[in-house]
């Protein structure tokens, strides 16, 4: 049965490791690749988290930001930061007014920013990052690999979730 279970299990890309387990900013990783570097902010809505968090319990209150990091005009990178809204309104940072800066700008220069678990994972064709890479022109014909980053900022959680699109799978061989 172990067996089984492992030959289950996809392999992420040798190529992508670094990426997927690297704790510094993504941000100013991506912004050393390109010429210009933007975040395109898909969307942010309140909803309430589908199961539970460090620091939140399934059903409380999250704010969810869905952004593309594009590098010179491409997407790289889907991203949704899971914020429970006692982060939101106990902390100096004001996540609603981010807009298109880079939330990485703010969480990196923070003077009480904590980071916590590292977790990498891969999506399959079903999944929102893969339709969206296929509405993007960028059809996936393998899982994408991501990570979630548990950060705590004077203490009060959040989790950004990062997945590669497959334009930066193919880039960064
Ligand atoms: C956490 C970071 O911020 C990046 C910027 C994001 C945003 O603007 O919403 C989301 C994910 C990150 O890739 C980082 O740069 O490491």
């Amino acid at each position: 049965m172990f067996a089984v279970e492992l030959a289950q299990q996809p392999m992420s890309p040798s190529h992508m490791d670094h990426w997927l387990t690297d704790k510094s900013s993504l941000t100013l990783r991506l912004k050393a690749l390109c010429r210009r570097f933007e975040v395109t902010l898909l969307g942010e809505w309140q909803q309430p988290a589908q199961q539970d968090g460090v620091g939140w319990c399934c059903g409380d209150p999250l704010w969810l930001r869905e952004v593309l990091l594009c590098l010179d005009g491409v997407p790289w990178v889907y991203a949704l930061t899971e914020i429970p809204l006692s982060t939101l309104n106990h902390t100096e940072v004001d996540f609603t007014a981010l807009g298109n800066r880079p939330l990485g700008e703010v969480l990196f220069s923070h003077q009480q920013m904590r980071a916590g678990q590292l977790t990498v994972n891969h999506y399959d064709a079903h999944s929102r990052p893969a339709q969206l890479a296929a509405e993007l022109g960028q059809a996936p014909n393998s899982p994408l690999w991501g990570r979630s980053r548990d950060f705590a900022l004077a203490g009060k959680p959040l989790r950004v979730n990062e997945v590669f699109l497959p334009v930066a799978e193919q880039r960064l061989r």
